[in-house]
């Protein structure tokens, strides 16, 4: 098991002020979201496998690497769908899961109600997008599905962690590497985070909680 990767990185911190902020807009929310994603994407890939392969210039022969397939993202809908293009942009190769959990709000337990997954789920590099670990549950939920459906080659981006959620999902998943961008201080009654960003499906597409 490997700890957690908590980014603290200035330029997102930068946008994770804007995005925190109670009155943002869910037009910027979505933006920041999508901005913060792609400035996390090197982190989520660094270890990613690669080929050899051979390119020719306008020189000569160059030996270099590509990206080994298959890559499969998954959002967990709905807020993790607002990190998907920020990710799809800079991994445009990537198939893309779907996996529709809700957190009952009074058992705090995921509800599933979708799972779409393509093919080559033993195969592939699997990321796991959610903008919020909370309790864990979620996320622990995904895994565990995904897990059931054959993927073998897991890890899991969010932007937001409690210390709750990270030592469920790393109890639950500890072979699942987690990064976040940054770690906040607990949980409240609701299970929301704080300081937290609120409810952030609700933020993202602009439905009221
Ligand atoms: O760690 P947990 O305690 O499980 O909480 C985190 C989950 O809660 C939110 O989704 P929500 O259930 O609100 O669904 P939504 O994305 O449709 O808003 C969030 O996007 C995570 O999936
Ligand atoms: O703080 C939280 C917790 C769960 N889901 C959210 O969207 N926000
Ligand atoms: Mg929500």
């Amino acid at each position: 098991m490997s700890a957690p990767q908590i980014l603290n990185h200035p330029v997102i911190d930068d946008y994770m002020a804007k995005l925190r902020y109670k009155e943002c807009s869910p037009e910027d929310f979505r933006r920041f979201v999508r901005q913060i994603a792609m400035l996390m994407v090197p982190y989520a890939t660094s270890n990613l496998p690669t080929r050899s392969c051979s390119v020719d210039t306008p020189l000569e022969t160059a030996s270099t690497r590509v990206l080994d397939e298959p890559l499969i993202l998954c959002p967990i809908l709905r807020a993790g769908l607002g990190l998907l293009d920020g990710f799809l942009t800079l991994l445009p190769q990537a198939s893309v899961a779907h996996i529709g959990l809700a957190r009952n709000e009074e058992t705090l337990t995921p509800e599933p109600y979708y799972f779409n997954c393509p093919s080559r789920l033993s195969e592939a590099e699997v990321i796991v997008l959610d903008p919020m670990l909370a309790t864990g549950g979620s996320a622990s939920e995904a895994i565990s599905e995904l897990k059931k459906h054959g993927a073998k080659k897991l890890r899991f981006v969010c932007i937001v962690a409690a210390p709750e959620g990270l030592d469920t999902l790393q109890s639950n998943h500890p072979d699942v590497p987690i990064l976040a961008a940054n770690l906040d201080r607990g949980l409240n009654e609701h299970g929301y985070i704080l300081p937290g960003l609120g409810d952030a499906g609700d933020r993202i597409f602009g439905t009221e909680a």
